[in-house]
């Protein structure tokens, strides 16, 4: 099996997945390094995953990698992956996702033998849909260059599999998160401040819309649901999400509350402060998957709730500062 982007939040729990069947893990990231596990925080992986160096903007390099590889199966999940950046640079985006994916799909067709590839898209994808819940068959109408890099990305695995029946899958990921995802993302950025007000080290947390909505999962259950998805019978595309919509006020309250913590303090002010540079255009559909086809066709069913997602990651953050959590869990 190869990994692209294994040293990403969701590669580090696929990889650990795999070997755990006993599977081979081979997995890519942009500059190989001794020391690359232990940067990313994945010490556990180290020795047991083969690096291979593949960059998204150097399509030479993603070929040699997988025909080095040789694999059977590839997960494509390296991306930039941080929605408002890719307002920035698009040009870099579209390659970096769309592009890359190209050169991915075409890469593994070229091998001597079959290869089952997996493509992450995302709930981006949709943007303006006019419909919410999202199923795998609701319209497409991104609203930035990331939401359109991983449109393309998507529209290749079905042009490709329609016209040469290859085992092509996308997996049409929701939000999902874990204590590995980085600040920069509202739930561990939450969940961080709020562990650092809990540890005293902080007051205030400031953020962006609190009424936006999303529909969070673990990033665990999302990557079990892509093993099921490429090691089925049949290829096809999944929305991988838990169904279930939350605010980003809802997810702030549930943080506030795992850590044992008054969300305001003795005087009445809320601790959470709100600053225009986080905040987006609002969305008049809001994000939140249907993932009855994956249940259906899969049986794949999310195993943490939001509650126990949240109460991870804050417990998780209390540790990195050295608080006990709150209670026994
Ligand atoms: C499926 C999709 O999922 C992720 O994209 P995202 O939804 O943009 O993720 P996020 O955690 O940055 O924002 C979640 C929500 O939270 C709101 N929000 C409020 N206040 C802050 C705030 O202060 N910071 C951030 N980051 N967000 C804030 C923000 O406006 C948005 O409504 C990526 O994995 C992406 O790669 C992907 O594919």
């Amino acid at each position: 099996m190869l990994i692209t982007g294994v040293t990403g939040q969701d590669g580090g729990y696929l990889a650990e997945q795999l070997l755990a069947a006993g599977d081979e893990v081979l997995g890519t990231v942009r500059r190989p390094a001794p020391e690359t596990f232990a940067t990313a925080g994945l010490p556990q992986l180290d020795g047991r995953v083969k690096l291979l160096g593949a960059d998204l903007l150097d399509r030479a390099s993603i070929r040699r990698a997988i025909a080095e590889a040789e694999p059977d199966e590839i997960y494509h999940l390296a991306a930039p992956t941080f929605v408002p950046d890719s307002w920035e640079d698009p040009t870099e985006v579209v390659a970096a996702i769309a592009a890359g994916t190209a050169t991915v799909l075409a890469a593994a067709g070229a091998l001597p033998r079959a290869c089952r590839v997996l493509v992450a898209a995302s709930s981006e994808i949709f943007g303006d849909a006019g419909v919410s819940p999202q199923s795998e068959t609701a319209p497409t109408r991104p609203r930035s260059p990331y939401g359109v890099a991983k449109l393309a990305a998507h529209g290749l695995v079905g042009a490709l599999r329609a016209r040469h029946d290859r085992f092509l899958v996308s997996a049409i990921t929701f939000n999902h998160e874990s204590p590995r995802r980085p600040e920069r993302f509202l739930p561990r950025k939450v969940t961080a401040g709020v562990a650092a007000i809990a540890a005293g080290r902080e007051e205030t947390l400031t953020l962006g819309d609190q009424a936006a909505v999303r529909d969070w999962s673990h990033a665990r259950d999302v990557v079990a649901g892509m093993v099921l998805a490429l090691r089925h019978d049949e290829p096809g595309d999944y929305v991988l999400a838990s169904g279930t919509p939350h605010t980003v006020g809802e997810l702030v309250d549930a943080a506030f509350a795992a850590a044992g913590v008054e969300r305001h303090a003795a005087d009445g002010s809320d601790r959470v402060l709100v600053d225009p540079r986080f905040v987006r255009p609002p969305e008049q559909w809001p994000s939140v998957g249907d993932p009855s086809r994956a249940r259906d066709v899969l049986g794949w069913r999310p195993r943490t709730s939001f509650e126990q997602l949240v109460a991870e990651m804050v417990d998780a953050d209390l540790a990195r500062l050295g608080v006990a959590a709150p209670g026994a869990r």
